[in-house]
């Protein structure tokens, strides 16, 4: 049996909003016992600074590379995070002592999984410094460097979650996370999981408000509510080659440009790509071995209305079920968090993060690397 550790994850994912942070109690298989979660947000001063990182990192060759701001960034980035890490533990009556590991995600900059280039900024010696924790950091390169599209990882924590499912929801289940980007988690009656990027999540959305009405995302989908689909600005999206190409790839928050101003109204225009997130999911469901019975919705895309009711209604037409993470006794906040805590603790023991249904990688791999403090 392995050992059951304490470890927090930190996730500061696409749509660049704030840090997760969450904590678990695992021995990295199947016991997996949730404890407190929380969410930092950042200030709009530092999320605007972190998308203009995304244009300095396309001079990026070598993923050491930290061209422009990108390393003062990282400091700032990694400073970050080891506040959001001690106000957790004071907000929870913990120690650094009572933690074994942190897993730290950082901030992807650049994926471009044809050139074997993932760049995650976050420095991991600097964190377990400050923290006074040990820090498992980078874990999608050595997926990559073994052939892999470094991404999505969280599927092997989805797994363990279905082994508590059975009695509660109908398989094949699929985990579909929403968040800057989806994607899903495939897993079979037999145990069986596939996964994959489905295709845009909250990105086009955010970048559409944005730019049209000076907010940062559409809360609850009320804008996109007043809205229709408009039909020829959705098929631009949907018939993109991603969702027919034979092999899954994973995405760069860039792969898809936001309708320009004269596309579409504010309102048409977020109706329009609530649904081509929702009917991205169905599409690339597709490709799954079978299609699912029961879609569980996690990420900050299942609190828009409008994405979820047309999840639902695409869902229920080949008879599936759609909830949120909240309905089976999940969090669909702190999940990824959640998940990078537990790759953590399975880096520790040498177990595998990535899978050839996962990653597309060749063969089950680790990964991950280690900074402890001095
Ligand atoms: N109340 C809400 N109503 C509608 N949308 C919301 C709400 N709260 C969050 N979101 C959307 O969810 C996004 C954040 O989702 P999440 O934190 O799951 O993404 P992420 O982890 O950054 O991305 P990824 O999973 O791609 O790494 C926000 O940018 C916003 O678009
Ligand atoms: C390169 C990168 O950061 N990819 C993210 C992104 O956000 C969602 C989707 O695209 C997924 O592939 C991945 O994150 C999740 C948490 C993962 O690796 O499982």
């Amino acid at each position: 049996m392995e050992k059951i550790r304490t470890a927090i994850g930190l996730m500061s994912g696409t749509s660049m909003d704030g840090i997760d942070v969450a904590l678990l109690r695992t021995d990295g298989a199947d016991m997996v016992g949730r404890g407190p979660a929380r969410g930092f947000a950042y200030d709009p001063a530092f999320r605007r600074r972190l998308q203009a990182a995304l244009e300095s990192a396309k001079a990026i060759t070598r993923r050491d590379d930290r061209p422009g701001d990108l390393a003062a960034l990282e400091r700032e980035l990694t400073l970050r995070h080891a506040e959001a890490v001690s106000a957790f533990l004071s907000e929870n009556g913990l120690a650094a002592g009572d933690i074994d590991v942190v897993g730290f995600h950082g901030q992807t900059v650049l994926h471009r999984p044809d050139q074997r280039l993932t760049v995650q900024i976050g420095d991991g010696a600097l964190l377990s410094r400050q923290t006074g924790i040990a820090v498992v950091y980078d874990m999608r390169a050595n997926d990559m460097a073994h052939g892999g599209q470094g991404a999505p990882l969280i599927p092997v924590y989805h797994a363990a979650l279905a082994r508590n499912l059975a009695a509660v929801c109908a398989f094949p289940v699929v985990f579909v996370n929403i968040g800057g980007i989806s994607n899903l988690t495939y897993v079979g009656p037999d145990g069986e999981i596939a996964a994959f990027d489905s295709g845009p999540g909250n990105t086009l959305i955010d970048q559409w408000v944005e730019v049209q009405a000076g907010i940062p995302f559409d809360q609850g989908g009320m804008i996109a509510s007043e809205g229709r689909v408009l039909a020829a600005l959705a098929a631009r999206y949907l018939d993109h080659p991603f969702f027919a190409a034979p092999e899954r790839r994973s995405l760069d928050r860039n792969d898809f440009s936001p309708p320009t101003g004269p596309d579409a109204s504010l309102e048409d225009g977020a109706r329009t790509l609530a649904h081509v997130t929702a009917a991205a999911i169905l599409k690339s469901a597709g490709h799954l071995p079978q299609m699912p019975k029961t879609y569980i919705v996690c990420g900050g895309g299942r609190l828009n209305r409008v994405i979820m009711g047309d999840l639902e209604e695409l869902a229920a037409a080949q008879g599936a079920q759609v909830m949120p993470a909240e309905a089976v006794d999940l969090n669909g906040d702190s999940m990824e968090a959640e998940a990078w805590a537990y790759l953590a603790v399975r880096s520790l023991d040498g177990l595998p993060l990535t899978f050839p249904g996962t990653t597309g990688v060749g063969t089950a791999i680790t990964g991950g690397v280690l900074a402890v403090p001095d």
